[in-house]
């Protein structure tokens, strides 16, 4: 059974609950459409790609040398001059369709074609040639079949290649082009509108007025958001005005496949905000059991029903709620499998402070220790302000709801950060 959002009274969510009920705003992934090869970084398989051809096409040849047809009896002759005879050469891309004779080697380059009747390669730098004839140095090292890579061994015709759900990266782009694909059936890119809100918030280049504070919100969901592969509309710093916010609510739910604000979900800012929301969709305002991010709002806007989150204002809390909350729904919305996030275990270096029946997300460092083991200690002060605690971190250390902290030398769960190399 789904969970649903609304009518969940006054109480405290859990985190995974949260996430749960969350998960019913996106009944299903957007579209699918076709992309070309060069555009494909990035987006989700919308269907299984199964290999067309052998990958490699041909057994051919790992290293520069000669191939050889191994001898029947598994001996392979010592003596100088050696009783191999070069008759010919394969290079890459032109094949050599005389099948060899016992005896017989051709010079080959990597990637070129075993000619028909060899099946090993020796390396240049072990063997001397003299004319024709050829001598290997140490023929009783020599394996058979070995520096050879077999048709199909990558990928045989036939075989699923790349799962539908696939987020496709530099990896998954090079083994697309290696099946000659040229496009791909991916879902379409969420397009997410975002705005900020508030009197106080000024864009960046705007004189900052005494009680005013300039907006680092929009531009951490710009990035968030580039990074799972969503496209941004900006819908720039709504006032705390309510025709305003309803207007814009109305052209954003129009356009947009999912609608993310940030602050004015507090209970000093939920009245307004509720009552500006709610006339243009049915939203409802939670209190989730974590720090930083307790307070959220979310729902649907519009006729069309395009998913709402209302984060809560502090730019760290904006970033921790996006990583825990927005991040599966855009993985629902692209379609992407089964999705949770990235978890490892590391070694507290120091004390850490977290309280029980609320999940805290600290900023964390981590690092291989001489142990061989993940070692994290906190980045410092945790205020759900401090953005510079954000730059500093590469991981959110993720104390649970059962635990009460953690003493040094305890094991933490964390969830790695993308950060650009
Ligand atoms: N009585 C209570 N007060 C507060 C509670 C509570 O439960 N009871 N929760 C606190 C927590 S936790 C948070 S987080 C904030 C969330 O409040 P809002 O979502 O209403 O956010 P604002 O009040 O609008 O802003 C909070 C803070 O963030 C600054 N801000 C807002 N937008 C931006 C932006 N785009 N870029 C940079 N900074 C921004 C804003 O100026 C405030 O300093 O409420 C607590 N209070
Ligand atoms: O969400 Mo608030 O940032 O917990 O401080």
């Amino acid at each position: 059974m789904t969970l649903s959002c609304f009518d969940l009274g006054e109480r405290m969510l859990p985190v995974e609950e949260a996430r749960e009920r969350l998960a019913s705003l996106v009944e299903s992934p957007l579209p699918a459409e076709r992309v070309p090869l060069a555009e494909l970084h990035g987006r989700v398989l919308a269907e299984d790609v199964i290999s067309p051809i052998d990958v490699p096409q041909n057994t051919n040849a790992a290293m520069d040398g000669i191939a050889l047809a191994w001898p029947e009896d598994d001996h392979l002759p010592r003596e100088w001059p050696g009783a191999w005879r070069r008759v010919g050469e394969v290079l890459a891309g032109r094949p050599h369709d005389a099948a060899l004779e016992p005896g017989e080697c051709v010079r080959i380059t990597t990637g070129a074609p075993l000619p028909p009747g060899s099946d090993t390669v020796i390396m240049r730098e072990q063997f001397d040639e003299d004319g024709d004839r050829v001598a290997i140095h140490q023929p009783e090292r020599v394996r058979r079949g070995q520096h050879v890579r077999r048709a199909g061994e990558d990928i045989p015709r036939g075989r699923l290649a790349l799962r539908a759900g696939a987020r496709l990266g530099a990896a998954e782009l090079g083994l697309l082009a290696s099946l000659g694909l040229v496009d791909a059936w991916v879902h379409r890119r969420p397009r997410v509108a975002v705005f900020s809100t508030g009197d106080e918030v000024i864009a960046p280049g705007q004189p900052l007025p005494p009680a005013g504070i300039h907006d680092a919100n929009r531009y951490t969901l710009a990035g968030l958001l580039a990074e799972q592969g969503a496209e941004l509309m900006d819908m720039g710093i709504l006032p705390d005005d309510r025709e305003a916010m309803i207007a814009a609510l109305c052209d954003a739910a129009g356009q947009a496949d999912m609608v993310i604000s940030s602050g004015g979900v507090s209970v000093g800012h939920a009245d307004f905000t509720r009552e500006a929301l709610e006339k243009v969709g049915r939203l409802a305002f939670w209190r989730i059991a974590i720090r930083p991010g307790r307070p959220m709002a979310c729902g649907f806007l519009g006729e069309q029903g395009v998913p709402f989150l209302g984060l809560p204002g502090n730019p760290v809390a904006v970033m921790v709620t996006f990583l825990q909350f927005v991040v599966p729904l855009l993985a629902r919305l692209q379609g992407r499998a089964a999705w949770a996030p990235q978890r490892l275990t590391a070694i507290a270096d120091g004390a850490m402070k977290s309280r029980l029946g609320r999940t805290d997300y600290l900023r964390g460092i981590f690092h291989a220790g001489p142990d061989g083991r993940l070692h994290v200690q906190s980045t410092g002060a945790q205020g759900s302000g401090i953005l510079s605690s954000m730059v500093a971190a590469n991981c959110l250390i993720e104390l649970a709801d059962d635990r009460e902290g953690a003493a040094p030398g305890e094991t933490v769960s964390i969830q790695p950060l993308y950060r650009l190399p």
